[in-house]
């Protein structure tokens, strides 16, 4: 990487600093007694990659549906922003899963946002952060997540390994998300069931759909591709499946419907 200080990087200097804040209010041994004292209760693993598998095995899309209220490319999404209700308008729409920003400095999102949904719903869902250490992994636990989120550009291939055996370790699944051709090659030996195609470069924010069909061709079929990003129309949806892709995390568009379970719906009839 060079020194340019692109948003992806301005985004993980703020991360470390955030870890180091909330370390000393509340410790990894008390998210791991937070943990163990949530066992056999509603904040069980919901099973995210077997939902995911689920719908596809059904001949349907698997749809992450994301909860994100402000993006630092687009600016504010929706308001007002409801977790509770945007969960249960996209669960009735369809959704397999939810993905819901926990970043706050970025995407205005908070921890208390995914508890939120998730309990307004049975959908497994994804903490959808900037996940750089094994703190963030713990608190994801802690707080209900089914998934992690783990970006390839953000990480070294020690940390991808140490934090995707950590979250499976805690009985969660992990998404792991690339970019370029040299992302993905880093992470197959991982091994985790679902892999991500980020469309949107995160150091420019250029968003191209080719970008899911030009690294596909690379990818096992044993794994789910998610094609992440900038899908908007029936045509976008259409095309990926043609591309035999059918699991997709999409954002803005639900968002800045009225009804984000509706647009679901629509775009994946
Ligand atoms: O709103 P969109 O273009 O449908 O994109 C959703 C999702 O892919 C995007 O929010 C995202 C993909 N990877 C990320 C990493 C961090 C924050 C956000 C993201």
């Amino acid at each position: 990487m060079s020194d340019t200080p692109t948003i992806l990087k301005k985004i993980l200097a703020r991360k470390a600093e955030e870890v180091a804040e909330r370390q000393p209010k509340v410790s990894i041994a008390d998210l791991q007694q937070r943990i163990a004292d949530q066992k056999g209760s509603a904040f069980d693993p919901r099973g995210f990659a077997d939902s995911m598998a689920k719908s596809i095995a059904a001949g349907r899309s698997a749809v992450i549906a994301e909860a994100k209220k402000h993006s630092p490319s687009k600016g504010l999404l929706r308001d007002p922003f409801i977790p509770a209700d945007i969960a249960q308008s996209y669960e009735r729409g369809g959704a397999s899963c939810l993905s819901v920003l926990t970043d706050k400095d970025y995407f205005h999102g908070s921890e208390d946002y995914l508890m939120q949904a998730r309990a307004a719903c049975g959908l497994p869902v994804i903490r959808k952060d900037f996940i750089v250490d094994p703190y963030q992994v713990y608190e994801a636990r802690a707080i209900g997540a089914d998934c992690i989120l783990l970006i390839a550009a953000a990480l070294s291939d020690q940390q991808m390994a140490d934090l995707n055996s950590l979250a499976n370790e805690l009985g969660m699944d992990v998404l792991i998300e690339v970019h370029g051709a040299d992302e993905l090659a880093r992470t197959l030996p991982l091994n985790t069931r679902l892999v991500g195609i980020n469309n949107r470069n995160l150091h420019t924010f250029e968003v191209s759909l080719n970008n899911t069909y030009d690294l596909l061709a690379s990818i096992p079929d044993d794994r789910i591709v998610v094609t992440e990003s900038g899908i908007h129309s029936i045509e976008d949806v259409h095309a990926m499946r043609e591309h035999n892709v059918h699991a997709f995390l999409v954002g803005e568009a639900f968002m800045r419907a009225e009804n984000p379970g509706q647009k679901l719906k629509e775009l994946f009839a």
